[in-house]
Parts: C-alpha cells; structure tokens; sequence
C-alpha cells in the first residue's frame, strides 16, 4: 500500500490514525509486526497500521498463529492472509505444534502465542510487535480481577506497552473500546471473524463481557472502568518504586539465592514487605506470576515469628539476622531435560551427563518447563552446591557424601547462580 494522500489528521478515522503516536511519541521504527487473529480488533488495527505505515513510508509485516485447536483456525488465518495481500502488507501463518494440553487452556495457548510471534518478530528483525487489545479487555480483566478477589495489581489491567525477548509490545487502542473498532471496520466495509471461543461461557473472560454489559443500569461502562485500571496503576507505580528503593536497602545479595537484612524486613512497611518478597519469590524461582495473597499472608507471618518455610518452589531460612531465599530442590527436579533444557528459567543445560554440565544463561523468555530431569545422572547426584568455589569461569561443586565424585559446572557467562541439583 502507498501513500494514497488522504489526510491523516482530519475525518472520523483521525482519532485512531494519531492515536498510537500519542500513546508512544518516541516509539516509531520503520518497521512494524501486527499479530491479527481475525478478530474485530486485530483487523482494525491491521488496517490502521497499514494506513499509518503507508503515511510514514514504514512497512508493516502482519502474522496469525493457528494455535490447531479449531478447524475454522486455518481458514482464518488464510482469510487474515488475503486481507493482508489487498492492504500490500506482507502475511505468515505460524503453527502451534503442541501434544496433549494439560491444565489451562488458555492460557498455554496465550504463552505460545507470545513465544512463536517472538520468535517470527526476531527472525525477520522486527523490533515492536502490535496487538488489538481494547479498553473492552481492560475492563474485562478488571472484572475478572474482582472475582478472584486481587489487589491493586491485579486489578490496574494490562500494560501499554513492555519489552521481553528483544522485542517491545505495544497495545496502541488499549484505551479504545471495541465499538470505535468495529465502527471504523464498518465504516470501510470489512467484515471479521467471529471466533466462538469469544461466546462460550465456560471462559472467565466471556461471563465477565455478559456482567459488563449487563452493569450499564449502574453507570458502569467500559470507559470507567478502563480510566480506574489507569489510576489504580498510577498508584501501583508509586509502590512499585517504594519497594524499589527499600529493597536497595535491605537486599544484600541477589546472586542465584536472595538474601535479606531481617532487621530491616522487619522494620519495613508490610505492603512494601510484601512487594519484595514477591520479587524475591519470583526471581529465585522464575515464575511468572505471584503466590496467592493468602499464602504470602502466611510467609510473612513465619519470616515474622522467624520460622523457616517453603512456598512458590523456593526455601525461606529465617536465622538471626538474614532471611534466604533459595530455589527448593524439588521443585528444580521438575524441570530440566538432559541435552536442551531450561534450568532455572535463566540457564540452559546442555550436555547430556552430569560429568560435564554446561550451563548458558537466557533471558527470561527462556522460561520453560521440561520433565525429563530424573533421567539425567544429574539427577541422583545429591543436594544442595553451598558454597561453589569459583574458579575463573567454573564452578566446582564440593563432593556428596554416597554419591562417589563431585561433579563441575562450567558456567558459560560468568554469571553468579545457586547450584541445586537433586
Ligand atoms: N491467533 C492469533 N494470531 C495472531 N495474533 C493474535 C491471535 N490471537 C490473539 N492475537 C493478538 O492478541 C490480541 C488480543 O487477543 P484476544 O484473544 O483478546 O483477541 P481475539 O478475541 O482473538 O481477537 P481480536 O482482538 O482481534 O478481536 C489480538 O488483538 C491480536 O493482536
């Protein structure tokens, strides 16, 4: 598509045309990725970003996963496709080649996604990635934040915008409610999938969408409840920096294991405290998400009391003066695979005997869970590696009592990390 000479700050169109550079005024490669599903919004903004693209002399390079969980999904991905092909924007269909799904749904569906259009975005040398979320999503995120009775951080909604993997992601109409899309799709004569998924009441999401539209008597829209996720996560960014920079105070070391000035927890505000554990949890562990407040409540209660606990895969020992917080052996069993695994969310294995473990640091887009741990030799090598001995670049871990040699680490990168093995 070329620059057709309409102009881009006039008409009903305008508001949505200049959004995206309101929302990120320094944001603007040259060359975009749009991930549509065929959706209503994705499709808006597909056609918006080419028309943006077009103005600016960028391209815009569209792609649709086929998660291969609905027969329509190939078809709709060749419908995106053709769409594509008329705007003069360039189109891949990517694959989720997945085995048996267990547990949520979803929300593995969701992760793949994010993996596999990553992985396209840093193939082709695609910088920023665009997605179709609206301020309809916000305010169904909301809902379903107060049905699992969240706090604050749960309930502020989606980010605008964030980097992982390389890539920056950016939500550009994630304060636009879904009609304007659809409106703007009307208004130039395109028409949009129906996923069904969007109508099946067995999804949190759609039995939040039917409550949504059916609070309106109150005075409650999608608007308002959209503009309260963007006070709430003004606020979150005040705590968020409060946990910051107490933490720089009490923190005093986070090299594989975290160790924490107990004095200083203590005297810290419990909110501000509750922050940091979170942090600590999930860097010492690499979940991806937060314990539930109510287990946090309990931690904080043993760190209090100064019990040792366990909770989130990791192992909190309370002594004197510090709290540690170290991954737990079990859970690190359930990880890792001999030859290409995932260790620890940071350090990939590679190497298939424990003779010569090789680990290679990744970034958090690493993150994944493999099962074939027990089969490695690694697995009946022992316990816990404390203290490693550095030597240069390698890591010798101390001998186990009943478990002949000792086995040694190279650490690739140099970076620091607490061996566990099991
Ligand atoms: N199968 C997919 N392929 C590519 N991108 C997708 C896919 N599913 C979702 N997305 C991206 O994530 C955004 C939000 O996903 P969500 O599941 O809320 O949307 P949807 O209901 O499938 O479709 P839409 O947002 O287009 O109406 C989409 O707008 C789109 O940018």
């Amino acid at each position: 598509m070329t620059g057709e000479g309409w102009p881009l700050s006039e008409g009903a169109d305008a508001f949505l045309l200049h959004l995206p550079d309101w929302a990120f005024p320094r944001v603007w490669p040259e060359r975009f990725g749009v991930a549509v599903s065929g959706g209503s919004d994705s499709l808006a903004l597909l056609h918006l970003f080419a028309r943006i693209q077009a103005h600016r002399g960028g391209t815009l390079h569209a792609v649709t996963v086929d998660h291969r969980l609905r027969p329509e999904a190939a078809e709709e991905a060749r419908f995106v496709a053709g769409i594509c092909a008329g705007l003069g924007v360039s189109h891949d269909t990517l694959v989720w080649d997945h085995g048996r799904i267990d547990g949520n749904l979803q929300d593995q569906a969701r992760r793949a996604r994010y993996d596999l259009i990553g992985a396209w975005a840093r193939d082709r040398g695609i910088g920023s990635v665009v997605l179709g979320h609206t301020a309809d999503d916000q305010a169904e995120t909301f809902l379903m934040g107060l049905a699992r009775g969240a706090g604050i951080d749960g309930l502020c909604g989606m980010r605008r915008g964030w980097e992982e993997g390389g890539i920056r992601w950016l939500r550009p109409y994630l304060t636009v409610p879904r009609a304007d899309l659809r409106a703007y799709l009307t208004r130039h004569g395109i028409t949009w999938v129906d996923d069904p998924s969007n109508a099946d009441d067995r999804f949190q999401r759609v039995k939040a969408r039917k409550v949504l539209a059916a609070l309106k008597p109150l005075g409650i829209t999608v608007e308002g409840l959209s503009a309260v996720t963007d006070t709430l996560s003004i606020a979150q960014g005040a705590l968020k920096s409060a946990a910051v920079e107490r933490a720089s105070a009490i923190l005093r070391s986070a090299a594989g294991e975290v160790i924490l000035d107990r004095q200083g927890f203590r005297l810290t505000h419990p909110e501000t405290a509750r922050r940091i554990l979170i942090a600590a949890l999930r860097w010492a562990s690499s979940a991806a998400y937060a314990p539930r407040a109510v287990q946090l409540d309990r931690l904080q209660q043993a760190i209090w009391q100064g019990r040792d606990a366990t909770l989130w895969g990791c192992r909190l020992r309370v002594s004197e003066t510090e709290i540690r917080i170290t991954r737990e052996p079990k859970a690190v069993a359930a990880l890792a695979t001999p030859t290409d695994a995932i260790w620890d969310g940071r350090w990939r294995l590679t190497g298939p005997h424990h003779a010569d473990l090789r680990i290679r640091a990744l970034g958090a887009e690493g993150l994944r869970a493999c099962k074939a741990w027990r089969d490695t030799g690694i697995s009946r090598a022992a316990l816990v590696v404390s203290p490693a001995v550095w030597r240069g670049k390698t890591l010798v871990a101390a001998p186990f009592a009943g478990h002949g040699a000792g086995w040694t680490a190279e650490i690739v990168t140099g970076q620091p990390c607490t061996l566990i093995t099991h």
